[in-house]
């Protein structure tokens, strides 16, 4: 059990547009939300995907879901983009930056996945930091497997827990 885990009143989202549509990802997903609950108060929150977006350009696809991700704030959020040109982590960084927001945030931290062609500049302006999985880009499905990997890997970090070897 995390050492930090019941001081922090911290609550930690991933907010993504979209439901996760593979069975593979939706299973290899929540088989780590759920053991990412062993240490933190986490959910993922599912913003519905737009109807009809063949209809839109990239440019008003991108508009219309920034609407929706800035709606799904809540005042005192710490929004944290995760985007190819935000700050890279190693995972034992990761760990110690999480340590330090289970510290000092009282409200959630929300970690935002875009959707397929990413954050409108309403969303950027929004934000409080960005944070990059890679230089390379992922599919908008598939970085969630990779971000709740690398969170329940942080965690089990902070814990002592035998998942992570240097
Ligand atoms: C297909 S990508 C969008 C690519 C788009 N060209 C852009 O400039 O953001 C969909 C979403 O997945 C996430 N994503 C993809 N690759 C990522 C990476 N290497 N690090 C962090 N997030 C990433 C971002 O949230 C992005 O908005």
């Amino acid at each position: 059990m995390c050492a930090n885990h019941n001081l922090s009143s911290m609550k930690t989202t991933l907010l993504v547009v979209g439901r996760t549509v593979e069975p593979h990802f939706i299973t290899a997903i929540n088989d780590y939300v759920q053991r990412t609950k062993r240490y933190l108060t986490f959910e993922m929150e599912v913003i519905p995907e737009l109807k009809n977006t063949k209809s839109f350009s990239m440019e008003v696809q991108k508009e219309k879901e920034g609407e929706l991700i800035c709606k799904a704030f809540q005042p005192g959020d710490v929004i944290v983009l995760l985007d190819e040109g935000g700050k890279e982590m190693r995972s034992i960084e990761f760990a110690d930056y999480m340590k330090r927001k289970m510290n000092t945030v009282n409200k959630r931290l929300v970690f935002v996945i875009g959707g397929p062609y990413g954050f409108s500049q309403k969303v950027y302006q929004a934000a409080h930091e960005k944070m990059s999985l890679s230089k390379m880009t992922f599919s908008h499905q598939m970085v969630r497997l990779i971000f709740v990997e690398q969170l329940y890997r942080a965690m089990n970090i902070l814990s002592g827990g035998p998942y992570h070897h240097e």
